[in-house]
């Protein structure tokens, strides 16, 4: 493994030295952190990550290496990983490569020997902001500094389009009775895995497709996915949920499909300080009063107040952390959403009852 020189840039001027991981290069994007202990390749892999800088509080990684079957899309596409302690040797009996290859195959570059506890205190206390990892621009700060100027903000920036898929796709069970037309904003594997496991024939559509496409297929209901950027400008997502509403049959929306569902119904979304992201995010069902240990990764939240105030919602799922909104549902419509991540992978498997819940409104129809 090399052991060049990188550096880490913060919008506000913080610097961090470190060690270059992945592939060497420059590449900037929104830091944000995961507290969770395991699962890096499957973080690394959720397209909703596209255009961020992953920092995982768990020192050690990349220890068990990569499982090539083990990710939630073919290719990951963050903008570059911060850790600890990175390790060169992997020791896992099924490991199909080390994740330092990994990473520089799909061209992630990242920087490790970083105080990331130093560094995740000082993004819990300023808020999310955008960075850059270098291994280019050693002793060049204004170079660096320019370079980072260049990133987007994450605040009105529509990625659903650019990360979905290209051309329609099934997975699952074609002689299934039940068929669900997925809108991909940046869908992760193990929903569709989810689905299928419980029986669901899936067609996946690329996140711009027209109701009309989708509902000619015939569908029992509709899937809204997960996916990154600011679900506040995703007009054309909204307005076809809309009409997915119209067609009144079941609906359920992950993550971004949450918050488009919830856009949809007139709430606004709004970014969060610096975000929900792992593994142990306790949540309350505020129907059987039960709470579940959940998985997350959003930075974009509903508005209360919206919800709240809303004729046609009910708030179905409470943040205990924080008393965010965590799940909606329509009042008379078969339609629900959740803002964190019942399919996890990685994390606990609490919530997949929403799968089951999603089934039984379709079969139910
Ligand atoms: N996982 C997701 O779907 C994330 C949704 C949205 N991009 C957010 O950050 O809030």
């Amino acid at each position: 493994m090399n052991k060049q020189k990188a550096t880490l840039l913060l919008a506000d001027g913080t610097i961090f030295h470190g060690t270059l991981i992945g592939k060497p290069g420059t590449n900037g994007g929104e830091i944000c952190f995961n507290t969770g202990m395991t699962g890096y390749q499957e973080i690394y892999t959720d397209p909703s990550y596209t255009g961020q800088i992953v920092v995982s509080t768990t020192s050690h990684i990349g220890n068990y290496g990569v499982i090539e079957d083990e990710v939630e899309s073919d290719s990951p596409t963050i903008a570059g990983i911060v850790v600890n302690s990175f390790s060169e040797i992997h020791s896992r009996l099924d490991a199909s490569g080390s994740l330092q290859d990994y990473l520089a195959s799909h061209n992630i570059t990242g920087i490790a020997d970083i105080d990331t506890r130093k560094l995740v205190r000082h993004l819990r206390s300023q808020g999310a902001m955008n960075a850059i990892i270098s291994s280019e621009y050693e002793g060049d700060l204004a170079g660096l500094k320019a370079e980072l100027n260049m990133v987007p903000d994450m605040n009105g920036l529509e990625l659903s389009s650019k990360v979905c898929t290209k051309e329609p796709y099934f997975f699952g069970d074609e002689n299934s009775q039940i068929r669900v037309a997925c809108l991909d904003f940046g869908i992760k594997k193990n929903i569709l895995r989810n689905l299928a496991d419980r029986g669901v024939y899936c067609k996946v559509f690329p996140a711009k497709t027209s109701i009309e496409e989708l509902s000619a297929w015939n569908p029992s209901g509709y899937f809204l996915s997960n996916g990154p950027g600011d679900p506040a400008v995703m007009d054309y997502a909204v307005s076809t949920t809309k009409s997915i509403l119209d067609t009144g049959l079941p609906v359920f929306g992950i993550c971004l499909g949450h918050q488009v569902l919830a856009e949809a119904c007139g709430v606004s979304t709004y970014k969060m300080h610096h975000g929900h992201r792992g593994l142990n995010h306790p949540i309350k069902n505020i129907l059987t009063g039960k709470s579940e240990i959940t998985s997350q990764n959003h930075g974009f939240v509903v508005k209360k107040e919206d919800v709240e105030n809303n004729k046609e919602l009910v708030i179905t799922h409470v943040h205990l952390n924080d008393g965010t909104i965590a799940g909606i549902k329509l009042k008379n419509k078969p339609a629900f959403s959740v803002q964190y991540h019942p399919e996890s992978s990685p994390g606990p498997h609490d919530s997949r009852y929403l799968f089951d819940d999603f089934v039984s409104l379709m079969t139910k129809n």
